[in-house]
């Protein structure tokens, strides 16, 4: 062997491997998705999402506690409901006294300095189970759009910093724009959920909502798993309707999408590594099939690696606790 060139010279110790390392974890490149139920004093797990509970506001507000201390402080909240508050016009998403927007605000009264971001979509409150208003069948597009913006006003006001539009409907970047700024809360921002993928990988999240679709599939709005170009367009369209951050969902079967995004944008690109991807590594480690820690902060690496800047992740608090 001649060559000049021996890659092998900067992996041969810990202090030059690390020296050269390209990518770096931090715990502030996380955010940690939290499950919100009505009741007191109430904890349970999610048996697929295992490690991950739902819990009744006076504990939830314990738990953001103890992420604080692991100093994770960005979350993202999603509300359980029991059937009798759904309906076909996801009324409750915009009760001022329910479940949800309460929440928000007892978090953002107990701790001011977290960022809050909330989820904008029909589904944990509609009796059909889909992101959009139902009619004969059909998810109608434009007559959503107003039911978002009453709930995504009614999440600022109840404290929202930053607001997440999870639905897929076209236009809803720039309609909940306006309606934000018509309603005095310029600051608040858009997360958008840009490339969201009709995807098996979400099956466990729906098991912690009770929110699987009564009928059919998310299939006319989410997007084909075959499609990258179209990642462009909805990114396009988010950037010129005023998204601040663009999403791509899921993270870890679309790193391409999160790469090309990151090549094809000056916003940052979050990724939400969804309830499927944690439950597979979960489940495996359970087995002794994987080392279940290193194949955490692998994946992990591997999202930020494609070009993310922000994950959505279960794995949040471990992975904290590991970088601490
Ligand atoms: N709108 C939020 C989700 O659909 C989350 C999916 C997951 O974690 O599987
Ligand atoms: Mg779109």
């Amino acid at each position: 062997m001649d060559s000049l060139r021996r890659p092998r010279r900067n992996r041969q110790s810990g202090v030059l491997r690390d020296m050269v390392q390209e990518t770096r974890l931090h715990v502030s490149d996380f955010i940690l998705p939290l499950f919100v139920l009505e009741g007191r004093n109430l904890r349970t797990e999610v048996a697929s999402i295992p490690g991950i509970f739902r819990h009744s506001p006076d504990l939830l507000l314990d738990e953001i506690g103890r992420c604080i201390d692991l100093g994770i402080k960005a979350f993202d909240l999603f509300p359980n409901l029991s059937d009798d508050k759904k309906d076909r016009t996801a009324s409750e998403s915009h009760n001022p006294d329910g479940l949800y927007l309460q929440t928000i605000q007892a978090i953002k009264t107990k701790y001011p300095d977290v960022l809050l971001m909330t989820d904008v979509a029909m589904d944990p409150y509609s009796s059909d189970g889909h992101d959009g208003l139902v009619e004969n069948g059909v998810i109608l597009n434009d007559e959503t759009l107003e039911i978002l913006a009453r709930m995504a006003v009614a999440q600022a006001q109840a404290g929202a910093d930053l607001i997440g539009p999870s639905d897929m409907m076209d236009g809803r970047v720039g309609y909940l724009r306006k309606a934000l700024d018509n309603a005095g809360f310029k600051h608040v921002g858009i997360i958008s959920y840009s490339a969201k993928y009709a995807s098996a990988f979400y099956g466990p999240f729906r098991d912690a909502l009770a929110s699987a679709p009564k009928f059919g599939d998310k299939k006319t709005y989410q997007m084909n798993p075959a499609n990258s170009r179209e990642a462009l367009i909805e990114a396009e369209l988010d950037t010129q309707e005023g998204a601040d951050i663009l999403m791509v969902k899921p993270a870890l079967t679309y790193l391409d999408i999160i790469s090309l995004l990151r090549q094809n944008s000056q916003l940052p690109i979050a990724a939400y590594n969804v309830s499927g991807e944690y439950a597979m590594i979960k489940a495996a480690a359970q087995n002794g099939w994987l080392d279940g820690e290193r194949a955490m902060m692998e994946s992990l690496m591997s999202i930020k690696r494609a070009g993310a800047d922000v994950i959505l992740t279960y794995f949040a608090k471990e992975a904290a606790q590991l970088l601490a």
